[in-house]
């Protein structure tokens, strides 16, 4: 289905497009251990993709590794055409893409709307001396960034816990504030580790909705991990598979939950 078109439409009528970032051969390794072994695969335009794996397989590794935090030692890391040179995470930020964490990184004792605004510094451009006396282009500037927060914060259904200090909010809205943050510095690509870790049902029913209306009404690609398996069957177009570091799945969830070797990963079958 995804190996040949540039774009096309899905079954549930969303656009998927070309190739947007592609990982070749990817080997990371810590000391001895190897994180990664060799891995290859690609991230669509528009697409939900979902890297899954048991506890270990390599999955946040992966996931530093598009967001510039770790380097691997063999392969490249391809974004819009162009091989990715060696990046510091702010410079691949401002290539347009932010990312969520497995344990909230939030300052909690700030309110959701300062939060969210941290997620606009990569588009603040003038100056602390032009913000100080505040003229024209900062002046300009804060409220185009303020404009954008606040429609974030509209769309993620925030707007009352906006004054609110983080510390005060339960799991679940701790966790949507990530996304909004994430979401203010409107990025093409959004990486989310494990976005549903930690809450209960209906927390993971409204996450997973806002997940689906932010690919849909902003278009934004999205990478996730994800341990529970019906989310991430629900949610993605593809889904790649990692066990101990390397790849044994890659295809639409249909396909991957029937791979042997994924159904033996999950099962704890073991390994020669
Ligand atoms: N900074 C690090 N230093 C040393 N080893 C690391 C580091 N980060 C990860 N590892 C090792 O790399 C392997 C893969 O870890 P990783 O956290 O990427 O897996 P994961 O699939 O995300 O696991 P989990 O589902 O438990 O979060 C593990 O053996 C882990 O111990």
């Amino acid at each position: 289905m995804f190996d040949q078109a540039e774009s096309f439409v899905t079954a549930d009528g969303r656009t998927i497009g070309s190739v947007m970032m592609e990982m070749k051969n990817i080997t990371l390794r810590f000391g001895g251990v190897v994180a990664i072994k060799d891995i290859s695969f690609d991230v669509r335009e528009g697409e939900i993709r979902a890297i899954i794996g048991p506890n270990g397989a390599g999955k946040s590794s992966m996931l530093n590794v598009i967001s510039g935090f770790y380097h691997p030692q063999e392969g490249e890391v391809w974004y819009k055409g162009a091989r990715r040179p060696e990046m510091k995470p702010f410079e691949v930020a401002r290539q347009g893409i932010a990312r969520t964490f497995q344990n909230i990184a939030l300052f909690e004792g700030m309110s959701v709307l300062d939060n969210v605004m941290t997620g606009r510094l990569n588009h603040m451009k003038s100056g602390i001396l032009s913000q100080a006396i505040w003229y024209g282009k900062a002046e300009r500037e804060e409220t185009e960034n303020r404009a954008v927060v606040e429609r974030v914060i509209d769309f993620l259904e925030i707007q009352h816990i906006r004054k609110t200090p983080v510390s005060r909010l339960p799991y679940g809205l701790k966790k949507r504030v990530e996304l909004a943050r994430a979401l203010a510095a409107d990025p093409k690509l959004l990486l989310l580790d494990e976005p549903m870790a930690g809450m209960n049902v209906e927390e993971k029913e409204d996450m997973s909705r806002f997940i689906l209306d932010v690919n849909d009404e902003f278009g934004t690609t999205i990478v996730l991990i994800e341990h529970d398996m019906g989310v991430v069957m629900d949610l993605s177009d593809r889904v790649v598979v990692m066990d101990y570091g390397k790849k044994i799945g890659d295809g639409p969830p249909d396909e991957v939950r029937n791979n042997q070797a994924v159904i033996d990963a999950y099962l704890g079958v073991a390994h020669d």
